[in-house]
């Protein structure tokens, strides 16, 4: 003990701030007389985690947590020492013995992910000025694909507890927990942990896709970072080898499903908009059918969306308007694609949707019954077509159930029958879009558009190398995370990245600009447009516009965003006399150009 208090008083550690005193205990157990370390502290909630002397991260005890205001400011399962100890000795071995050519690059980036999250933990403010001076190069890392690897192995790599977690065991507690969090939160990014990008239930470890999402919200929608909260809702996990791994850090149980599910994602949104009552709240990766009807459920009345289903379908919907002036188009020729959507959950379905929103919307088909009949939807078991019994499918696919195609057709059969204009993959399955698929579609059409969307890359579809050999160069090609251009046989093809991430933070910067009272999907439909209008395919060869200009972009969605929100009387919030909606946003964005400067109060 005497170590302990001297080290302290030699490094200085416990400095005046922290009030940290040891007070010494002695307990006699067993006749054997052992010291017992009581620290006090007058330091509660963030601060305590933020004090090295007082932390011990998820060590915490229950009854500590209850205590010290830590309850949902850590993950839910409470670790020994010895779990640390081994988080700690299995990471240095495998930082060692792990690297081969192969997975050198993987290494690299996850490394730089824990450096820049150091950073983040050390100077927020600097932590985005780096990260949004080399955007471009950083977002692959805090974002997918790196973001995947770093929730795969989050329970190795877990450090230091970000955001909240909200648990099956803090049932009845939501509402007094959300005092530990102390600041006022504007924008939420929510998930379960069920479905993370393409690999499926994570748990717990889906924690970096909340804090991905939300440090682009800032760096690319100018949100001030002290008013964003990542949460990982812990349910369970129906992942058991995550389960048995004695370093998992969220609760080592089955999921909770039905009605239990759903009241806890109830109390979860009543304590939030019970303590910010402005919040927006962004669904993310969320299985289906949960995604689909926690969405149907609070759309209308919370100020929410989900990510997955509506910012994927305006990004995909913006991609098409691209690819359509591409091939020399307008867009109201949106109604003579013939599209293959391959994956028929929250975003196949998402985009799907959109589009035929946006069919309606430039009246190119007269009837929804009419836009429904452009798409050809196949899942893990083929093309949704007439023998498929509707248990089967959710409400969402029945429409787009074919009744002319048998069902469960391969991709590759259908693609002959179809003649697709455009295929798109969201199936999650890496590959899928092989060679024949591909040489299939370029035999009908002179620019296929071939979108292979799911992440992180292992799960993409089809890579740029291979469309555009199997095309000759003809593809129209983007993927869900970002890959190089390639170039054949000396001639250069842009490998476009079409990502939900060009919309979400311009939704969140018009929405917490105008307060808006709820998120319709008009704002998704003109951000598409937003995003297709800043695209110069002649000039750059490229369907998307520059990720550089990621805030110019982020802008614009959020003037389009108050504007309509304004029309449609559901804005709380307006700019001064004489002030143009543009003026104002801008002097909304948080910018980390420089410091300011600090006030003792
Ligand atoms: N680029 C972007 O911005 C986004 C990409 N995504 C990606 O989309 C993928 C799917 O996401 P969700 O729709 O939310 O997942 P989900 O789990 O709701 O749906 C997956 C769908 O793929 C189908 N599927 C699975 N294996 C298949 C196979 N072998 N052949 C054909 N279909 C198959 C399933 O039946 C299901 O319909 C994920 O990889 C995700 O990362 C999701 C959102 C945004
Ligand atoms: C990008 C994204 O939201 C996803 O892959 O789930
Ligand atoms: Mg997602």
């Amino acid at each position: 003990m005497l170590r302990v208090s001297r080290f302290i008083r030699k490094s200085g550690f416990a400095s005046k701030a922290t009030e940290a005193k040891l007070i010494y205990g002695f307990k006699d157990k067993e006749s054997k007389r052992y010291q017992l370390e009581v620290l006090t502290t007058t330091k509660r909630g963030r601060d305590v985690l933020k004090d090295p002397i007082l932390n011990k991260g998820t060590a915490f005890s229950l009854s500590e947590r209850e205590r010290l205001r830590l309850r949902g400011l850590l993950p839910p399962r409470v670790l020994t020492m010895e779990a640390q100890l081994l988080r700690n000795f299995q990471y240095l071995d495998a930082d060692r013995t792990n690297i081969s050519e192969g997975n050198k690059q993987e290494w690299i980036d996850l490394q730089l992910y824990k450096d820049l999250g150091a950073l983040a933990d050390r100077n927020e403010t600097l932590f985005y000025r780096v990260l949004m001076d080399e955007f471009k190069r950083l977002a692959p890392i805090i974002y997918t694909p790196t973001v995947g690897q770093a929730c795969l192995k989050n329970h190795t790599i877990y450090r230091q507890a970000r955001g909240m977690y909200f648990s099956a065991m803090d049932r009845g507690h939501f509402s007094s927990m959300t005092y530990n969090w102390n600041s006022d939160v504007k924008v939420i990014v929510v998930t379960d942990g069920s479905r993370i990008l393409g690999l499926g239930d994570l748990g717990s470890n889906g924690m970096p896709i909340p804090v991905g999402k939300l440090a682009l919200y800032v760096a690319a929608g100018g949100i001030n970072p002290n008013n964003v909260l990542p949460v990982v809702l812990d349910v369970g996990t129906n992942n058991v080898e995550l389960r048995n791994n004695p370093l998992y850090v969220g609760l080592p149980m089955p999921r909770l499903e039905g009605k239990e599910y759903y009241t806890l994602v109830d109390e979860f949104l009543h304590a939030v908009y019970s303590r910010w009552p402005r919040c927006l709240v962004q669904f993310e990766d969320f299985k289906n059918p949960h995604a689909q009807e926690i969405l149907n459920k609070y759309r209308h009345k919370l100020c929410c969306f989900n990510d997955d289903i509506q910012s994927t379908g305006a990004i995909a919907l913006a991609g098409i308007y691209s690819s359509l002036r591409a091939r020399g188009n307008d867009y109201w020729e949106l109604g003579n694609e013939r599209i293959v959507c391959v994956g028929a959950g929250s975003a196949g379905i998402g985009v799907c949707d959109t589009i035929v929103e946006a069919m309606l919307k430039l009246k190119v088909v007269d009837t929804k019954e009419e836009a429904y009949k452009k798409f050809y939807m196949v899942d893990n078991r083929g093309l949704i077509g007439k023998e498929r019994a509707h248990p089967n499918l959710t409400a969402l696919q029945i429409p787009y159930q074919r009744q002319d195609l048998k069902d469960g057709m391969a991709l590759l059969d259908v693609v002959e029958h179809v003649k697709p204009t455009v295929l798109l993959g969201l199936s999650g399955c890496g590959g899928i879009f092989h060679k024949e698929v591909i040489q299939e579609m370029s035999r009908h059409v002179e620019r296929p558009v071939v979108f292979a969307l799911s992440n992180p890359t292992k799960n993409t579809e089809c890579t740029p190398q291979d469309v555009f050999t199997y095309s000759n160069g003809k593809a129209l090609y983007a993927s869900g995370s970002p890959f190089e251009d390639v170039e054949i046989d000396g001639v250069t093809y842009h490998s476009n990245q079409c990502n939900n991430y060009y919309i979400f933070p311009g939704i969140g910067l018009g929405v917490t600009t105008c307060l808006s009272s709820t998120i319709p999907d008009e704002f998704f439909q003109e951000a598409a447009l937003v995003v297709a209008n800043q695209v110069d395919y002649e000039e750059t060869g490229k369907l998307f516009p520059e990720v550089n200009s990621i805030r110019e972009i982020s802008l614009a969605i959020a003037i389009r965003v108050c504007e309509i929100a304004s029309e449609m009387g559901i804005a709380n919030r307006y700019p001064p006399k004489g002030m143009a909606w543009k003026e104002f946003i801008q002097s909304k964005m948080w910018d980390p150009s420089d410091y300011q400067t600090t006030v003792p109060v």
